[in-house]
């Protein structure tokens, strides 16, 4: 298939789109450094049943960088427009750590639009100041690169590292060729994006799954943001890091199955 562009919000956003176009749509929304590839075997394990719909959001992947200042809320207007370009109306959104922002700020946007939200590795509000910062400084610093064995700490659990090493030297590869105003454009985002007022306000079905070994967003994070969000759903899963996307998309697609029928989502 050719790559799929669209024009958005004064840039270009790369997307993939599969699956029957009269099937539920469902939307993945990526994390900081990682472009759409890493849902590629969960989109394969659904797309028989799911309008599915990737994407690289602006400064990442093959995606433009743009001129504005990035927020949470650009973010997601990015996300509207692509679904707008579209011709999608109502959507099940799964966001994974940045992603999850994106996908509860599209909610609170456009409520009516949300059918369900499936939030892994993320909370409403992520880090702290002084963290984004100093990873700021760093990379102004010294390039992304100089983070990329921390963060591979960060997305991968140590079973998937020792066991798969060609694997985390290639998603590494991706973290570092993401760009840099687009990644650091990313952590400004992160650093001043809170959404925890909002969080008590979605209405729509919501399962929230974390990793076990997840060092970026904890378990007790992911854990306290389903307890701020009306009727959320909590699912652990064991010995996986940052990305279930990458480390068991098998577990997610049945959890992201189970969940939307539970729902009559589907
Ligand atoms: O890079 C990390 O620490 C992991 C991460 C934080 C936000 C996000 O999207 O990924």
């Amino acid at each position: 298939m050719s790559l799929q562009v669209a024009p958005i919000n004064g840039t270009h956003i790369h997307y993939s789109q599969s699956g029957p176009k009269d099937a539920p749509v469902l939307v993945f929304s990526n994390s900081l450094g990682t472009d759409l590839r890493i849902w590629d075997d969960v989109v394969a394990a659904l797309s028989d049943r799911f309008n599915i719909v990737t994407y690289d959001k602006r400064g990442h992947g093959l995606s433009g960088i743009g001129d504005a200042p990035y927020d949470i809320a650009l973010h997601a207007n990015d996300l509207i427009g692509l679904l707008d370009h579209l011709g999608l109306g109502k959507v099940i959104i799964c966001g994974l750590s940045v992603g999850g922002l994106i996908a509860q700020k599209v909610t609170q946007l456009q409520p009516e639009r949300v059918r369900g939200l499936i939030l892994c590795d993320t909370a409403p509000k992520l880090g702290d100041y002084n963290g984004w910062n100093t990873r700021i400084e760093a990379i102004k610093a010294d390039g992304i690169d100089v983070l990329g064995d921390a963060i591979m700490e960060r997305w991968l659990s140590p079973t998937f590292r020792k066991d798969r090493p060609l694997e985390t030297a290639m998603y590494r590869d991706m973290l570092v060729r993401t760009t840099e105003a687009g990644y650091i454009g990313t952590c400004v985002a992160l650093r001043d994006g809170d959404l925890r007022e909002a969080a008590g306000k979605i209405a729509v079905p919501t399962l929230c799954i974390c990793g076990s070994d997840d060092l970026a967003t904890p378990p007790d994070v992911v854990r306290e943001m389903a307890t701020m969000i009306p009727n959320a759903e909590f699912e652990l899963i064991d010995g996986v890091g940052h990305l279930p996307c990458i480390e068991t998309p098998e577990l997610l697609t049945r959890l992201i199955d189970r969940f939307t029928k539970e729902k009559n989502l589907v």
